[in-house]
């Protein structure tokens, strides 16, 4: 199936902020045509002349949503917000970049309370472990710097991302238990990926020859 052929537009969802550079530099590795508008614009809608390809910049949790919708074809986005929004698409591919770890972490003195409370950005995931681990909680939402609830008294834990432990270190927070590794996913609306199967498929072929190479 020619990358040219009409029909087979894709529109691909890219997630803005910590993961985009990483998730440019792996488009460029698999030959997609990366335009300086894509690198270095305000713009949110991308498209890449004579590629039959379209970007979309969109926040990283929401990039599911599009998928879902059909709005985007395909994209990339981190497995912590797949967990998450468990949105109903297609995961196609690790791209095995962004890597980084969903955690418990707390204070070293932390104890056991009878009412125990965990803060996070991650609701759903906090929720489901500690209902696998069969341990009641009482999960409070946050939407970022939750390593400050056990410091200040609002939780006694938070489940959070963690890459290079400064944040938890910084803040005299340590990592108690391991909830999953997490990387950078390429995922396909349902119905994108039998329609335009040819192009998905294209694109999918183009990001499995970089993987190994992205290994570290
Ligand atoms: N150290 C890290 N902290 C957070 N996310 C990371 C880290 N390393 C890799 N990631 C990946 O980056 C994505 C988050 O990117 P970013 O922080 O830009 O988004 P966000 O959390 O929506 O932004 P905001 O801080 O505006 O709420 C996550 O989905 C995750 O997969
Ligand atoms: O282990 P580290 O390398 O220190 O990275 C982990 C930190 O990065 C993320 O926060 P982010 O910078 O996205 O800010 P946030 O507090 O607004 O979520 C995450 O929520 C941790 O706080």
């Amino acid at each position: 199936m020619s990358s040219l052929d009409r029909s087979q537009k894709l529109t691909i969802a890219m997630p803005k902020g910590r993961i985009f550079e990483e998730a440019v530099h792996f488009l460029q590795q698999a030959g997609l045509q990366v335009t300086a508008e894509l690198q270095d614009s305000r713009k949110l809608v991308i498209p890449v002349e004579n590629a039959q390809l379209e970007f979309i910049l969109a926040k990283p949790t929401d990039v599911p949503t599009y998928v879902e919708y059909g709005v985007a074809d395909v994209g990339v986005v981190g497995k912590d917000v797949l967990l998450e929004e468990e949105r109903d698409v297609y995961e196609l591919l690790d791209l095995q970049i962004g890597y980084c770890r969903m955690m418990v972490a707390g204070m070293p003195d932390w104890k056991p309370t009878e009412a125990p409370r965990v803060a996070t950005k991650y609701p759903k995931i906090a929720s489901r472990y500690f209902r696998e681990q069969g341990q009641q909680v009482e999960v409070i939402k946050l939407n970022g710097s939750v390593e400050l609830a056990p410091m200040i008294g609002l939780a006694d834990r938070i489940v959070d991302i963690v890459s290079t432990g400064r944040t938890l270190k910084e803040n005299g927070l340590i990592e108690l238990e391991h909830i999953c590794e997490i990387t950078t996913r390429l995922i396909a609306n349902r119905a994108s990926y039998r329609m335009k199967s040819g192009a998905v498929d294209d694109i999918a072929q183009k990001f499995m020859e970089v993987i190994p190479r992205s290994i570290r």
